[in-house]
């Protein structure tokens, strides 16, 4: 999918909701727990219910592959009800040696026909480029996560003169490596205090944004210093949606919180574009 076409979406669709399908076993509705592949029909129905109001599924890999291979069927089988016109992200921040990530993008890219795929960018240029070379297909890059984590290394000063945090060496030197036509970036709702640092190093990167919902970031607060003249936000939302009800009304609910977030959205954009 083009950067165009993405934005074409968020124009039509007045969102730019991405949600997480963070699909955990030991969270399900018991009334699907019978059922030969209950994750796959729990993702089901949370797309039928949620389709029209978001442009993005983000599977996490990690609830996948923890059931082993029946997780992967899971998730293959979730690929394929997800409409076309939506954009696809593995979340599964991958990067290695490059021969290991021309696997790795193999596996996401041509296997499972994924839009995108998040990478660490810790191992340097040659782990990130194998993920580069085919087109409509997207980058997205660690690189100011939304965990207390993130100030362990993401957020250490360098001492190159400028004193630039180390996330916007991140930015910067990625940039030498592809377009805003096929790198996003991660940046966290919790990290509002620095999203302007984030534009200006990085002013036409559509931004992957975690954190909303569970996590307790703004949509409000990240949208006012993240959106850009194509939006350039994907803001997403996992466990506030899906797990919005564990009864059998858990696709309707799911759809009323996405529905929530949306009609924010839709207010945002008039605002905002
Ligand atoms: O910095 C990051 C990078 C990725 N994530 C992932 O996003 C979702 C968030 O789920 P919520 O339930 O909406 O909190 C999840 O898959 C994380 O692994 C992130 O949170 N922060």
């Amino acid at each position: 999918m083009t950067r165009e076409q993405l934005f074409e979406q968020i124009l039509n669709k007045k969102s730019y909701l991405c949600i997480g399908l963070d699909t955990d076993p030991l969270k399900l509705p018991q009334h699907l727990l019978d059922l030969e592949d209950p994750v796959f029909e729990f993702n089901r129905q949370i797309i039928e219910a949620t389709a029209d109001l978001c442009v993005a599924y983000k599977p996490n890999i990690a609830f996948y592959e923890a059931q082993g291979p029946q997780g992967w069927v899971s998730l293959q089988k979730t690929l394929q009800v997800i409409p076309k016109d939506i954009f696809t992200i593995a979340d599964a921040k991958r990067g290695d040696i490059g021969n290991t990530s021309e696997l790795y993008a193999r596996a996401f890219f041509e296997n499972m026909d994924f839009d995108s795929v998040t990478v660490a960018p810790y191992m340097g240029a040659d782990s990130v480029k194998p993920f580069l070379t085919q087109a409509g297909k997207w980058v997205i890059l660690l690189a100011l996560t939304s965990n207390a984590g993130s100030q362990d290394f993401q957020m250490l000063r360098l001492e190159d003169g400028n004193e630039e945090y180390l996330f916007e060496q991140v930015l910067r030197t990625s940039q030498e490596w592809a377009t805003a036509d096929q790198l996003m970036f991660v940046v966290g709702a919790t990290q509002a205090d620095y999203v302007q640092r984030v534009r200006q190093v990085a002013p036409d990167n559509f931004l992957l944004v975690p954190g909303v919902g569970a996590q307790g970031g703004s949509l409000e607060e990240i949208s006012r210093l993240g959106m850009n003249r194509q939006c350039g936000l994907l803001v997403n939302s996992s466990r506030a949606i899906i797990y919005a009800s564990s009864g059998y009304d858990f696709a309707e609910r799911a759809r009323e919180a996405a529905f929530a977030v949306q009609r924010e959205m839709e207010k945002l954009l008039e605002e905002l574009l």
